[in-house]
């Protein structure tokens, strides 16, 4: 039940724990605080986190005739959340929805929760581009979807880790949206001041060498840790991260 969604999007990463699903909880609640009706899909099964990350595990999914009801974070619904926590939570096993059962889980996702109307579809897909991924993002391929921003961090600006992401994208028809570089500094929490840990103008480089656009950078922002259903670009409006993150926003709001 996509046809009444305007936008979807994909976020994705070469690699787990570089903040993919920080950039679409952030990106859904930012889409949000802009006034946007907004759906954050979390298909993760290697880490389904987005229930955390919004505050909302433990919450039961319904079914009804039409399909699944999304979690609302929200009183004004202006936020539907749909993760494969929710369901591993409440069956308190993860192990029976190995191999192919996650994958018909994984499509059933994408074609039968009561979404309504939406501006924003947002995806937060596994990490990598394994078979397993390949089969699940080979049926959105079979959807409209805008295209995918690709997350990424300093440590892993590697030209291959990206490629392949690139590769993955071309090869089941996505569009790239873009590159965002997490954590591509630190954010002083006295004095607000950044400093660059590690190497810098790694991801400008990157999207440059690749020919993708380079969405922006975020820094390394303690604050991020905390956020937990809250929109940084709201709590923290002048805080360098929620600057760059609102800037990230506007260009994809922009496409
Ligand atoms: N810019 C940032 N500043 C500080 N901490 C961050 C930042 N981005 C992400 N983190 C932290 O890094 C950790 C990993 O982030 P997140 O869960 O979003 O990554 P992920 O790529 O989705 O990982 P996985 O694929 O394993 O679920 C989290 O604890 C998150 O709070």
């Amino acid at each position: 039940m996509l046809d009444n969604i305007k936008h979807i999007i994909l976020v994705l990463s070469g690699k787990g724990g570089v903040g993919k699903s920080t950039v679409s909880t952030q990106l859904s609640l930012a889409l949000r605080e802009g006034g946007y009706k907004v759906g954050l899909l979390d298909i993760d099964l290697c880490g389904p986190s987005v229930p955390y990350l919004l505050q909302l595990e433990g919450k039961d999914v319904h079914q009804s005739e039409a399909g699944w009801i999304p979690i609302y974070l929200d009183k004004e619904q202006q936020l539907a959340v749909m993760s494969i926590g929710f369901l591993l939570n409440n069956r308190n096993s993860s192990v029976v929805w190995r191999g192919p059962k996650k994958t018909s889980m994984v499509k059933q996702f994408l074609t039968d929760v009561c979404w309504g109307d939406l501006d924003y579809l947002i995806i937060d897909t596994p990490p990598g581009t394994s078979d397993e991924h390949i089969t699940v993002m080979e049926n959105l391929k079979e959807i409209k979807c805008d295209g995918a921003v690709i997350v990424t961090t300093p440590q892993q600006v590697s030209i291959e880790d990206v490629r392949k992401e690139i590769t993955f994208c071309k090869k089941t028809g996505i569009a790239i949206i873009g590159l965002v570089e997490n954590m591509s500094g630190f954010v002083c929490p006295h004095c607000s001041d950044c400093t660059n840990i590690f190497s810098k103008g790694g991801g400008e480089s990157l999207a440059e060498i690749l020919k993708i656009p380079l969405l922006g950078t975020l820094p390394i922002d303690p604050k991020v840790g905390q956020l937990l259903g809250k929109c940084c670009t709201k709590e923290y409006p002048d805080s360098p991260l929620s600057k760059e993150f609102q800037s990230i926003v506007n260009k994809i709001v922009e496409i």
